[in-house]
């Protein structure tokens, strides 16, 4: 697949194997700065342990997303959000938040909660616990933790899996856009198609098809999931 751009993410031969199962048999990769990829294939496939490697090889570039909202239940939106930067501030200043946060910190978080729909025009919304939100806010309010650690290269497993399709779709352009490189699992084939412009479909630990999306059908896709029903 010709594209010019520097990489952005690379593994080479990468295997995983957890007790006795190979997850991921010597799987190689370049994503090239700049490109939306989606990573597709059946349940067990191997998607979220690949996601894994990449965000591993490249932890001080990623803004990561997982399947599992994995906020604290007790604080509220705003502080759930804010922990996405928690390691670029001094502890001082961390500390200093929970008691007084700053304006300027307060009127951001609400501009990406209010974009990802999370305040429905009630400001303190911001101030509400985060279990308190229903499931699918939740992974907003997760995916608005990753966008606030503004790095150049978002992974997503599966980041807008609890959100209806229309507001996925629009999710996911909100995602693409604040970030140079984005590579996303996703279950919903359709989506995949429509937002990114190469997938890479995994089966069974390897990868069985890595195309650019204006040159794969959607019945291609669908034959990746001989068990499931779309
Ligand atoms: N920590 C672990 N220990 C043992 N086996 C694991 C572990 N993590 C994953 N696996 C196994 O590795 C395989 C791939 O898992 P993985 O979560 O990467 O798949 P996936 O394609 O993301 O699946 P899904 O779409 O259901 O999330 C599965 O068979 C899973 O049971």
């Amino acid at each position: 697949m010709a594209n010019d751009a520097p990489v952005a993410l690379r593994l080479h031969q990468v295997s995983v194997t957890r007790g006795q199962q190979t997850i991921l048999k010597e799987v190689s990769l370049r994503i090239p700065e700049g490109q939306a990829v989606a990573i597709i294939g059946p349940s067990g496939a191997g998607k979220s342990t690949l996601l894994e490697q990449l965000r591993l090889h490249h932890a001080e570039q990623v803004s990561w997303c997982p399947q599992a909202p994995g906020l604290v239940p007790m604080l509220n939106l705003y502080n759930n959000v804010y922990m996405g930067r928690l390691h670029q501030r001094t502890t001082l200043a961390n500390i200093a938040n929970l008691i007084c946060p700053k304006r300027q910190d307060v009127e951001e978080i609400a501009v990406l909660a209010t974009s990802l729909g999370l305040l429905n025009g009630d400001p303190k919304r911001l101030y509400q616990s985060a279990e308190r939100f229903s499931g699918g806010e939740q992974q907003r309010i997760s995916l608005a933790r990753a966008l606030y650690q503004q790095r150049s290269i978002f992974i997503g497993d599966e980041p807008v899996s609890a959100i209806d399709e229309l507001h996925a779709i629009t999710v996911l352009q909100q995602i693409k856009a604040a970030h140079r490189t984005m590579v996303v699992a996703l279950h919903d084939v359709e989506l995949a198609l429509g937002c990114c412009e190469r997938i890479i479909a995994l089966n069974n630990g390897r990868i069985v098809l890595d195309q650019l999306s204006s040159e794969i059908s959607r019945n291609q896709l669908l034959a990746l999931y001989p068990h499931e029903q779309y």
